[in-house]
């Protein structure tokens, strides 16, 4: 007998197009300036990926990274720090690293403090490199910080536009409830207008993430079946297999709801569900997220108990090491009822949508780092192999796999080869670094690019961010005043709290 072939089919890339998808080089001039610039954040994110875009060319010559904090660094203790963090990267260039180090320095600031002498620096470094007053900054510090370095910003002129561009960048959290995200904005908004404030969701410039609307909207097929008629359920999986790590401090008084949902999981969910908008243009694209966060059905108190799992993890084994519990971790409260692991069943009561569940689900210290999104369609119908068929014929999915490979493959059933009608599922697959023929930008190059370019696409705007801390904050207020609403413990490794296997199974076949 012939051997059955592997139940796999590859899709290969019909086209080298995408060569024209590199970065253009940017010709402006610009100063990035950084404040938190001696933390975690532009350690392990900003300067790799600012470093990894110079060495390709992408920015521009006349350039200045600017890392701004309270320690008393040196300019050559600033550019060591930062040789460090990308030394050892496929990407490092020692030429490149040359031609970057004398744009690198490092200005000395307190964030309540007087920021002339700040902005008196930043001209003398303008005016020697010829950075024609645009300005970029980005705040890699605590969100207790970032009023008064906009208050700072605005009081010193820096947040004017009359010499080049001035932009905002703000990373999550945008408050911590519906209250604080309003108070935030209008104290940013005292400064900036909105075209200048850029609000980060680094999970937007994951490559898969925009392939979402790609694979919706630029192909026919797809759409027609998008919707309750032929869709079962979306599962909108993010799984990580690290712990809280040196931001305890931080998780342990948002956690998982604050942390994951109300801005990631929010921004997968309103890809998958939103209308196609009229144009990829930052707002018409933004209006059509809003639509979705809109007709989020609000959660009743009941539903707190039916619709929301949460858990928090106990001691475990990841990849054969011991991981300590929760509880336990540097930072956190003995006794923390803080969820590190949620899973959520939601409704978007709209024509597209009505019925359809929506599971969400996310969590630290899970068996595996698994981002994915999963369109699981209805069953067919009817069979007419019943009786011909000795199992039932499973239901057609399509598997968005964002990390930690960046894949789509969408699973149907054909017939095993052989004389008897047998069902075998296979998977179309389509890999998105097969045939790429440049490197795919890392999510925080993606970021920065487009703040550069004045980009709004991929940020939130604020009535998104309102709209779902409006959804959420009943949520919160629900679980944290509902004593019988602690979280499960579920051990570290495994895939969350057995309570929660009804929400998106099945959970040992991931
Ligand atoms: N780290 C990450 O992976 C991610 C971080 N973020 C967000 O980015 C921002 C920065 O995060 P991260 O780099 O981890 O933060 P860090 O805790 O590393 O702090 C960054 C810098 O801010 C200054 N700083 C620290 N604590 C305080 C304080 N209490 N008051 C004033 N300044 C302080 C310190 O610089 P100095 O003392 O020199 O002034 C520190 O180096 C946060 O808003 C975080 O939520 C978002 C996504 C991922
Ligand atoms: O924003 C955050 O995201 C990370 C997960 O990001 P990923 O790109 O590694 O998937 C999460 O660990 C962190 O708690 C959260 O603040």
């Amino acid at each position: 007998m012939p051997e059955i072939p592997p139940p796999q089919t590859e899709i290969r890339s019909a086209t080298t197009a995408h060569m024209s998808c590199r970065p253009d080089p940017l010709q402006e001039p610009v100063a990035i300036v950084i404040f938190g610039a001696t933390g975690d954040l532009t350690s392990r994110k900003l300067f790799p990926a600012l470093f990894s875009l110079f060495a390709g060319e992408v920015l521009p010559q006349r350039l200045a990274i600017i890392g701004v904090g309270r320690s008393s660094w040196s300019d050559a203790a600033f550019r060591e720090h930062m040789h460090n963090q990308v030394a050892g990267n496929a990407s490092y260039s020692a030429a490149a690293w040359e031609t970057l180090a004398p744009r690198l320095r490092y200005i000395q600031q307190e964030y309540t403090g007087d920021y002339a002498p700040l902005a008196q620096r930043l001209e003398e470094i303008d005016a020697e490199l010829g950075l024609e007053g645009n300005r970029l900054f980005y705040l890699a510090v605590p969100p207790t910080v970032y009023i008064p370095i906009a208050d700072g910003l605005g009081a010193s002129g820096l947040a004017a536009e009359d010499h080049g561009w001035s932009r905002f960048v703000v990373e999550k959290p945008f408050g911590r409830d519906l209250a604080s995200a309003e108070s935030l904005d209008a104290s940013l908004h005292t400064h900036f207008a909105e075209h200048q404030i850029f609000r980060i969701d680094h999970y937007l410039a994951k490559e898969t993430v925009q392939n979402i609307l790609m694979l919706r909207f630029a192909n026919t097929i797809f759409e027609p079946v998008w919707n309750r008629r032929y869709v079962d359920s979306v599962q909108i999986l993010a799984a990580e297999s690290i712990g809280v790590g040196h931001r305890a401090g931080y998780y342990d008084s948002f956690g998982v709801l604050r942390d994951m949902f109300q801005n990631h999981m929010m921004q997968l969910l309103s890809l998958c569900a939103m209308e196609p908008p009229s144009h990829f243009e930052a707002d018409r694209v933004r209006d059509e997220k809003t639509k979705i966060y809109r007709s989020l059905r609000p959660f009743h108190p009941q539903r707190v108990q039916s619709d929301l799992v949460l858990g928090q993890y106990a001691a475990g084994e990841i990849d054969g090491a011991a991981v300590p519990a929760y509880r336990t971790e540097r930072g956190v409260a003995k006794d923390s009822q803080t969820p590190t692991f949620a899973a959520m069943r939601l409704y978007i009561d709209n024509w597209r949508w009505q019925g359809v569940p929506f599971y969400l689900v996310s969590g630290k210290r899970l068996a595996a780092k698994r981002t994915e999104i999963r369109i699981q369609f209805k069953h067919v119908p009817y069979s007419l192999f019943r009786g011909v068929l000795s199992e039932d014929i499973a239901a057609n999915s399509l598997v968005l796999g964002i990390q930690p490979r960046e894949e789509v493959s969408l699973e149907f059933q054909t017939k095993s080869p052989g004389a008897k009608m047998c069902l075998r599922p296979v998977q179309m697959h389509f890999d998105y670094h097969h045939g790429t023929a440049g490197p795919v930008l890392e999510a925080y190059e993606k970021v920065l690019l487009d703040c550069l370019l004045g980009d709004q696409t991929l940020f939130w705007r604020q009535d998104g961010v309102e709209l779902c801390w409006g959804f959420l904050d009943p949520i919160l207020q629900g679980c944290e005043n509902d004593p019988g609403k602690q979280p499960h413990l579920y051990t570290a490794g495994s895939w969350g709290p057995e309570a929660a296997e009804g929400f998106l199974p099945p959970w040992e076949k991931r």
